[in-house]
């Protein structure tokens, strides 16, 4: 198969059912390097499912994800894939008993043989890029939502200079503003495009949002998926001024259109 660097993560017919819904039905979809993408639609559509297949998290029952050109093989617990792939929960996902710095350098503290001084050096470095400095020492339970949001940024970016092939090369956040206030979102939304514009963060992602101002600023293309499948796909310019009635639909946030209304 032709090697495409530019391409870091692509899916081919990828299809997901959970019982008897069919939640992805053979979706083509191609990550490019540097590129900026927010896969959006109606709740329950599958959005999340397609981060966690293309984290390495869940299994599709068909088709086939290459990472960097390389068809991804084996189950959850086998994937060595060729780049880092960060991932960014929406619920921030940090362990209450662990101090910040324990929870940011989780993966190094666990399966590296870098002494504790290197470890906590990188992971203060990461805590100034997201903007919280001096946290190191602090519980979860101490912060706000926003300021966990950010630990967990600072977690995806963390690299493992054990093994540089696996420093992260693509972020996927899921959600990453829900369920803050709006000048907190400007700062994750901000702090996002930071990353992807400095160095040390993480030039390409993927995320997957509902909120209006985090698609604006923080997406160049925009995918719609709608019943298992990718109905439109555009810059986020040409989500203002497209006749697709879906996505016309969506932002207008009208229960009149093709979008059937879930109760
Ligand atoms: N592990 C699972 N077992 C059973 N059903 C699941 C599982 N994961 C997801 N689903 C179902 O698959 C559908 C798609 O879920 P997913 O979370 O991917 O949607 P989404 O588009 O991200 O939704 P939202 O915007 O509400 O977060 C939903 O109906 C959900 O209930």
């Amino acid at each position: 198969m032709p090697h495409d660097f530019e391409t870091l993560i692509e899916l081919r017919g990828i299809s997901k059912s959970f019982g008897n819904n069919l939640i992805l039905d053979g979706i083509d979809l191609n990550i490019h390097q540097g590129q900026a993408m927010a896969i959006i639609g109606p709740s329950g559509t599958g959005k999340s499912t397609i981060l966690r297949i293309l984290a390495g998290l869940l299994i599709p029952d068909a088709g086939e994800v290459y990472i960097n050109g390389l068809k991804r093989k084996g189950w959850v617990d086998d994937i060595r894939d060729p780049i880092g792939i960060g991932m960014v929960f929406q619920n921030a996902a940090l362990f209450d008993s662990l101090t910040v710095r324990e929870n940011v350098g989780f993966s190094l503290y666990q399966h590296s043989k870098l002494p504790a001084r290197t470890i906590q050096k990188l992971v203060d470095e990461k805590l100034e890029m997201v903007g919280l400095p001096g946290i190191g020492d602090r519980f979860p339970a101490e912060l706000s939502g926003g300021m966990r949001k950010r630990v967990s940024f600072a977690r995806a970016i963390l690299p493992n200079p054990e093994n540089p092939a696996h420093n992260p090369e693509i972020i996927l956040y899921d959600e990453p503003t829900a369920g803050l206030d709006p000048i907190a979102s400007t700062v994750i939304e901000d702090l996002i495009r930071d990353l992807q514009n400095n160095g040390g963060g993480c030039k390409t992602y993927v995320m997957v949002t509902h909120q209006d101002s985090t698609i604006r600023r923080t997406a160049d293309e925009v995918i719609f998926l709608y019943q298992g499948k990718i109905k439109w796909s555009g810059d986020v310019e040409q989500t203002y001024s497209t006749d697709n009635a879906i996505v016309r639909q969506f932002f207008s946030g009208s229960v009149d259109g093709p979008i059937k209304i879930l109760n």
